[in-house]
């Protein structure tokens, strides 16, 4: 048992969606959805084409300021939760917040470690005292650098990229560059990692390697939050699914109940009315 009986934004709650509401014009892309993810759990938001996933996502990160709702962090049991609608993106990732994007987002031109060291820019600038202390030479910045280097070469090990560290991202293969999305999230030590359709792309043995590397990121205690279109891996891997439908919550649970609910076949199917889909 997990002891707070599934309370909204209760203890075991890393992340609070209350009422979302997201609209473009006329269009009510996210309606009024509310879920809560646990720390250390693996969620997953799916949902057919155009359900309002990544806006979910966007909202969550900062992307887009939300039309009406809250999404709280809550960093730590009984400390007051960051309310991270009110956030610009960068402050959200620095409350502990990470993403990757349904299209890889790396610098093509840069070698795989140089990606995992820009994601540690601002420990590096920090360490420096923002280049003041680079210029009088203070003895922090090359320590942090040492431990950056460090921290981007556990995660290259980590994502089987430690052999290909010196070459450009742009020149590694698709599943590869997919992994490199996911270390340089990690380098950022997140507490929530959010994860946009991580295994699109991927061929079924790519796919399996990377449900083992997201539980072993959740085994080491990160939450992820994951936008996924392959059931096999939100099945295998999840904790607690939530999906939508034209913007709308229409469940919330464990995989196997997802999988059996007929609202949820019928949104999948595209049927209106789940009775007919009994039928
Ligand atoms: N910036 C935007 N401006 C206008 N409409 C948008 C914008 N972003 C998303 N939408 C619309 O909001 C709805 C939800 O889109 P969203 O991309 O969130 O869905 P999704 O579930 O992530 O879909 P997919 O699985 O295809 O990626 C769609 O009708 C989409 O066209």
């Amino acid at each position: 048992m997990r002891g707070d009986g599934g309370r909204p934004g209760g203890s075991g709650t890393i992340l609070e969606v209350a009422g979302l509401t997201m609209r473009f014009g006329g269009l009510v892309a996210v309606d009024s959805v509310s879920f809560d993810a646990r720390r250390g759990d693996i969620t997953a938001l799916i949902g057919p084409n155009g359900a309002g996933k990544t806006t979910v996502f966007n909202c969550i990160t900062g992307f887009y300021r939300p039309s009406e709702g809250a999404i709280r962090l809550h960093v730590r049991d009984g400390a007051p939760p960051v309310e991270l609608h009110a956030l610009a993106g960068h402050n959200i990732a620095r409350a502990g917040v990470a993403r990757s994007f349904q299209n890889i987002r790396l610098f093509p031109g840069m070698t795989a470690l140089e990606n995992l060291l820009i994601a540690q820019h601002n420990t590096l600038m920090a360490a420096s005292g923002w280049g003041i202390g680079a210029v009088l030479g203070l003895s922090r910045y090359p320590r942090a650098e040492r431990e950056a280097i460090a921290k981007a070469r556990r995660w290259l090990d980590a994502t089987r990229l430690i052999e290909r560290a010196d070459d450009p991202a742009g020149a590694l293969p698709y599943g590869a560059q997919r992994r490199l999305e996911i270390a340089r999230a990690m380098c950022t030590d997140p507490s929530l990692l959010c994860l946009d359709e991580p295994a699109a792309g991927l061929n079924p043995r790519e796919s399996d390697e990377l449900a083992r590397l997201l539980l072993s990121i959740r085994a080491d205690g990160t939450s992820i939050l994951l936008i996924e279109h392959d059931m096999g891996v939100v099945m295998r891997i999840s904790d607690k699914v939530v999906v939508l439908d034209h913007g709308k919550l229409i469940a919330a649970d464990a995989p196997a109940a997802v999988r059996a609910d007929p609202r949820v076949i019928a949104a999948y199917l595209g049927v209106d009315d789940p009775e007919e889909t009994a039928a």
